[in-house]
């Protein structure tokens, strides 16, 4: 990736540093002992297989085998912490001119202007337009799916605003380059600056009467060229999913200049043409339009991946970047991979969205060995990575998508634009079959980020993940209970479709990148199963009590230890984990609930989903559904006190209710009636339950605001646990 020369030069002056973690040596003390205990649980497990067998013990059987295995799995992204940390302050001396920084193409993607408000995407895009970096280097792609002329022009009026915001950031090196949040956060209140927020907020009002309008009327439009944009959405033609492609571009590095007369860098939009006839692959396809259209106009050896929810917070990660990649740590460098951090989340981020040990923990340890996951946004990629493993190039029909091609014609000619359009066509993909298999992001999974990374790694790229002290981006969250969940159960979904692929990292993972480090990939595709342990536990213990079945040791006898240690050490590690990444105890409880939660409602749905169509039963899939990032007052007025958002009546709140009202029975059961020393497990698991269900209980018995829990859920829940007490009746 980096020039020889550069490299060379980079050996004397240290661009970044990294370092093992001291928790790596406890973690893998403790995993011998874990592992030793979970011999002797086997070992016990084998045992009762020998005396009667019941349907409970042959489910806690089942259970304690999946946790077993993703315990195992898991143990690979632990065995080996790193933390980097880079010397910008140095890279002058290896980058002596602008010309010999590398070009950067920046990807956004956004779907649907509704659920993603333009003027978020375009505060999105601004942020990263302000880069510290040369502007000649810099380009920023919009890729739209929702085909908007509200989200065109909304970059329209971005494109203007730029030429003063640019400017603005640069003398008065603003921190936050993120219109909205400067504005919200950071805004000192310099005549200047007073100025530049009297014209954002003139084009927040444009582009807000326009979103209430639905289109872009007349009198919103000021030229010629912008007239001739517009007239491609001609009614009934135009539709979101059948439409030509639309490229515009809405600023050209070479020509345009910001007020300062320094040049802007290169601004594209860009709606793929969409036709019902063939799949459009949802964000892989768009990534890989992107990618096409990029290389024609720019093709910059760099790529930045983001979402349009996510912004940058800090205008030197370009800079940053380019220490790790003109002195690389490994010679197959594909990608750098930024954590998702998140803005606006509450105080004990309620539904635990920000994925903490997911986004922020593991990552450290799959760097250590070399195998970072993609995480969709905020990644920095090698070009080259798209387009087959480090030593064999894909040979491409169209030299000018090749990832060496130097571009020679300006981005507005002709041939370029016709290029252009010509691939970002909706059957340029299936005409030129190796783009999404070999080629390009991969399609076949809604988690085109974690399956793609994990392709990349099987043909042999490294990658490496960094975590600066200031976030280098900030992403938004989902702040009700439904939204959080389908996106939960989207993943799901896309994970266990790369865990039953052929390309499943339980096998093809094994023999492409050795068991190490294909077990850390299964742990994640086979996420989902988690359901499994957890769907029982939430309810054979609960059902065997109310029955007078002990399915534990009893508190005298000495396998209550191992049992007390599996639990208590489990549980001891995560909250050591949240504690030592300057997380709150609180964050660590939000965290274990919403596990035990995803478990009865998102993976249990997408497991059931994944399965019934790979045995051939299609029942209705809903592919990517976007996450909305539109906030109602009063959701959010909740969200903020901590308050969980049930409000609409669906199917996955049922088996997440039925437990709540189980354990809670269960509990008063065990309290009146049953005896200590046999129970007292079965009784602390329940008690447990109820605990982890308060919020649930709440919202079906105490609260009557709007998100409360639809009296149907409540019903049909409890209606439900009345029958699954009569089977067990029968069948315990
Ligand atoms: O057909 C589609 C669907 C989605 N998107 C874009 O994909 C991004 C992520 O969508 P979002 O609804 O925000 O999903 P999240 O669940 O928040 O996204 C996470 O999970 C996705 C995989 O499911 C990854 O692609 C994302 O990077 C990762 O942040 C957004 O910018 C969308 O505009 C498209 O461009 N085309
Ligand atoms: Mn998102």
């Amino acid at each position: 990736m980096a020039t020889n020369t550069a490299a060379t030069t980079a050996g004397k002056h240290q661009l970044h540093t990294q370092r093992l973690l001291r928790r790596t040596y406890f973690n893998r003390a403790f995993a011998v002992v874990y592992s030793l205990a979970l011999l002797a649980l086997l070992y016990r497990q084998a045992l009762s297989l020998v005396g009667p067998i019941s349907l409970a013990s042959i489910s806690m059987l089942i259970a304690d085998l999946v946790l077993v295995f993703v315990w195992i799995a898991s143990q690979a992204c632990r065995m080996k912490l790193i933390s980097r940390e880079v010397y910008v302050e140095n890279l002058h001396k290896v980058i002596t001119s602008k010309e010999d920084f590398l070009g950067l193409d920046i990807f956004i993607c956004t779907a649907d202007p509704f659920k993603e408000p333009p003027l978020n995407v375009v505060n999105t895009a601004l942020s990263v337009m302000a880069y510290d970096y040369p502007p000649e280097k810099l380009s920023v792609y919009v890729s739209d799916d929702g085909g908007s002329e509200l989200t065109l022009f909304a970059f329209m009026e971005a494109a203007k605003f730029g030429r003063f915001w640019l400017p603005f950031c640069k003398r008065n090196n603003v921190m936050d380059r993120c219109p909205d949040a400067y504005f919200k956060l950071n805004y000192s209140p310099s005549p200047e600056a007073q100025t530049i927020k009297d014209m954002y907020e003139k084009m927040r009002m444009k582009i807000e009467s326009v979103m209430e309008k639905g289109k872009v009327t007349d009198e919103y439009i000021t030229s010629e060229e912008e007239l001739q944009a517009f007239s491609q959405w001609k009614d009934g033609i135009f539709t979101r999913q059948q439409h030509p492609s639309v490229i515009q571009v809405l600023l050209e590095g070479s020509k345009d200049k910001d007020i300062e007369g320094n040049p802007m860098p290169n601004l594209v939009y860009i709606s793929r043409e969409k036709s019902k006839a063939s799949p459009h692959h949802f964000k892989a396809g768009a990534l890989n339009t992107l990618l096409r259209v990029s290389a024609v106009m720019t093709n910059a050896p760099i790529i930045l991946t983001l979402d349009c929810d996510m912004y940058s917070n800090d205008p030197k990660t370009a800079q940053r970047v380019l220490c790790f990649i003109m002195d690389p740590p490994y010679p197959k460098l594909g990608y750098i991979q930024f954590p998702q951090i998140y803005h606006g989340l509450n105080k004990a981020d309620t539904y635990a969205a920000e994925l903490r040990q997911i986004f922020q923990i593991n990552p450290m340890g799959l760097d250590g060995i070399r195998h970072v996951n993609y995480v969709g946004t905020g990644c920095f990629f090698n070009r080259r990575v798209f387009f087959g493993g480090p030593s064999s190039l894909i040979p491409l029909e169209i030299q000018e998508l090749r990832p060496d091609y130097v571009v020679k014609q300006p981005i507005k000619s002709e041939q370029v634009m016709n290029l252009a359009h010509q691939v970002a066509g909706c059957n340029y993909d299936e005409d030129h079959t190796d783009w999404g298999s070999k080629i390009g992001l991969k399609y076949g999974s809604v988690v085109e980020d974690f399956y793609t990374g994990y392709r990349l790694q099987c043909e042999g790229w490294h990658s490496i993940f960094y975590h600066p002290k200031r976030p280098a981006f900030l992403g938004d969250v989902p702040i009700s209970l439904h939204d959080s969940l389908s996106q939960n159960k989207r993943w799901a979904v896309g994970l266990l479709e790369v865990g039953l692929s052929k390309y499943s990292p339980v096998t093809f993972g094994v023999k492409a990148m050795g068991i190490f480090a294909a077990s850390t990939y299964a742990h994640y595709a086979l996420w989902p199963i988690w359901s499994i342990p957890i769907t029982i536990y939430a309810f054979i213990p609960q059902l065997s009590m109310l029955n007078n079945i002990p399915v534990f040791p009893k508190v005298s006898d000495p396998w209550f230890f191992l049992y007390s240690f599996l639990f208590l050490g489990a549980y001891g590690q995560q909250l050591l984990d949240f504690i030592l990444s300057q997380s709150t105890i609180g964050r660590w409880w939000s965290d274990q609930r919403f596990w035990l939660l995803r478990g009865l409602t998102s993976h249990l749905f997408a497991t059931f989903e994944v399965l019934t169509k790979s045995l051939g039963i299609n029942i209705a899939t809903q592919g990517f559904n976007v996450t909305s990032k539109v906030i109602d007052d009063e959701q959010g007025k909740r969200y903020d006190q901590g308050i969980f958002e049930f409000g609409v009546a669906s199917p996955m709140f049922v088996p997440m209710s039925m437990a709540a009202i189980l354990n809670l029975v269960a509990s008063i059961y065990g309290f009146l009636v049953i005896n200590f020393d046999g129970f007292f497990a079965q009784m602390f698991l329940a008690g447990f339950g109820v605990l982890n269900s308060l919020p649930i209980l709440e919202a079906m018995i105490l609260r009557s605001d709007k998100g409360r829990m639809p009296t149907k859920v409540t019903i049909i829940s409890a209606f439900l646990v009345l029958v699954i007490y009569g089977a067990s009746l029968l069948v315990l």
